[in-house]
């Protein structure tokens, strides 16, 4: 009997299925929030999301109110079990959001927010060809394009503990406009940025891997890290801020770099302080280093020790094979000591764009004066430009020296404090100078006594003089 009941429900599934199949019209197509082996966020799932947001959950009964910072209007968008439909020349569209609930859940009347969500788009079974092959594609352009609108940049840096990305928002305010620099370099960076970005075709058609390498170098405070987040602000890209210490080995530097997002910047700062890159620098440092009996620096040496990144494959980050996943990548190196880099990692086509930031010009200062005092002219700045063509001064220090020492913002008052710091730097460089020049005469001295002696002996007199330069 029991036999017979199984077979009779059976029968029954199985006939309510050909009913739905011939009597049901429509056509289901779900997207799932995670995909693929690794679950990774869907990205079509991103685009729906926001297209929906924009479009169509207006019209949704239920909303989902999501608070935002900076001051940002509030995020309205389709709450879970909810329908909204679209229309797409002419046709009717329902998307339904959901959340997927596992087997082992126990029955609950609020279900959990936990679970992954998924987008249903069910349309009639005769618009299969627009839908699929037209209105799918207008959406997640749409919504990707809202997402590059509302897109908050993000900073990324990688986890030294499980070598993950982690990111904050991005929010340094650095721009172009505020970067100080001649407005002809500023205006050459950008052309060649934006140049970058448009050329997706370009790249494809010379068969080269869309991205793009600037090694910025110059002495401290010359505002290289500043001119990185004037670049992301411009390009409205992430930043991938790698620590290239923290990475133990080519295998895990492949991986970070197979996880940055098209459209980002990746950045190693003082590329030259970030592992012994060359064979001979190697071992010159282990040398110094085992004289060396700082802790703090034995630490340091310890860590850097453990990390197997080498030369070839940070030119393999660069330009191999890998680096050719995904596109529109600037790769960003900076350091105070470009001569002593490996030619190989920073020659044209990796490093495409050499860009020195040097002591600050008189154009420079201009900029400054405008974003800390809002001055665009004022009778010292005849004085102070003359005092930028007699002695160097960084950007950094331009800016401090530029600060109101107190509540009082007078712009004279800071103008005088930045004359006064730049006489007091020009006298400091020539009494650098002239030291330089007593120690080359007080060299020149002792070569001649050191060569007497071996030539004949030395004499009372000599020996004295030759401990008087000494001690000079
Ligand atoms: N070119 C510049 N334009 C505007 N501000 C600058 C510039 N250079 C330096 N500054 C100011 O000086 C500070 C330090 O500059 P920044 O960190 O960019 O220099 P850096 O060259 O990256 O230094 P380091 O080599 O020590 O990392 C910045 O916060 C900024 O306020």
């Amino acid at each position: 009997m029991f036999t017979q009941y199984g077979s009779a429900i059976g029968g029954l599934v199985l006939l309510q299925a050909m009913l739905q199949h011939f009597f049901y019209p429509y056509v289901e197509i779900s997207f799932h929030e995670f995909t693929g082996k690794y679950m990774k966020r869907s990205e079509a799932f991103m685009a729906i999301q926001n297209y929906l947001t924009e479009n169509a959950a207006s019209r949704a009964k239920r909303l989902k109110a999501d608070s935002v910072k900076d001051k940002r209007p509030l995020i309205l968008s389709m709450d879970d079990y909810e329908e909204v439909d679209d229309e797409y020349n002419g046709v009717n569209i329902t998307w339904s959001s959901n959340r997927i609930v596992p087997a082992s859940t126990t029955f609950s009347l609020y279900p959990t927010t936990q679970n992954p969500r998924y987008y249903t788009l069910t349309f009639h079974r005769r618009h299969r060809k627009l839908i699929t092959q037209s209105y799918i594609n207008h959406v997640l352009t749409e919504g990707k394009a809202i997402a590059s609108r509302n897109r908050q940049l993000k900073l990324y840096t990688n986890d030294p503990q499980d070598s993950m990305w982690i990111h904050a928002v991005f929010k340094h305010p650095a721009t172009f406009e505020t970067l100080a620099m001649h407005p002809d370099r500023k205006t050459e960076i950008m052309n060649d940025l934006t140049k970058f970005t448009e050329s997706k075709e370009y790249y494809a058609k010379i068969g080269k891997a869309w991205k793009r390498g600037y090694l910025l170098y110059g002495p401290p405070g010359t505002g290289k890290s500043t001119m990185i987040a004037a670049m992301a602000n411009f390009l409205k890209y992430d930043v991938y801020d790698l620590e290239l210490t923290a990475v133990n080995d080519n295998t895990e530097l492949r991986r970070l770099l197979i996880e940055t997002s098209n459209k980002s910047i990746i950045v190693i700062e003082d590329i030259d302080c970030s592992l012994n890159l060359t064979a001979q620098r190697k071992k010159a440092e282990e040398q110094n280093n085992d004289k060396d009996d700082d802790p703090l620096k034995k630490m340091t040496r310890i860590d850097k020790k453990s990390s197997k990144v080498t030369l070839s494959g940070l030119l393999n980050f660069i330009d191999g094979i890998w680096s050719a996943c995904g596109g529109e990548r600037v790769i960003v190196f900076t350091t105070n000591h470009v001569n002593k880099l490996d030619p190989a990692l920073i020659r044209r086509g990796r490093m495409d764009k050499h860009i020195e930031m040097s002591y600050c010009c008189f154009e420079a200062f201009k900029v400054l004066a405008k974003n800390y005092l809002n001055v665009e002219n004022h009778p010292l700045f005849e004085t102070i430009s003359r005092l930028f063509s007699e002695t160097h001064m960084t950007p950094a220090d331009v800016a401090e020296n530029l600060m109101p020492k107190s509540n009082n913002k007078d712009v004279e008052a800071c103008l005088r404090n930045l004359i006064e710091a730049l006489e007091a730097a020009k006298k400091k460089a020539a009494e650098r100078v002239r030291l330089e020049a007593k120690r080359g005469k007080a060299r020149e001295e002792i070569e001649v006594v050191e060569r007497n002696k071996k030539e004949g002996g030395t004499s009372a007199k000599e020996g004295k003089l030759s401990e008087l330069i000494c001690q000079r």
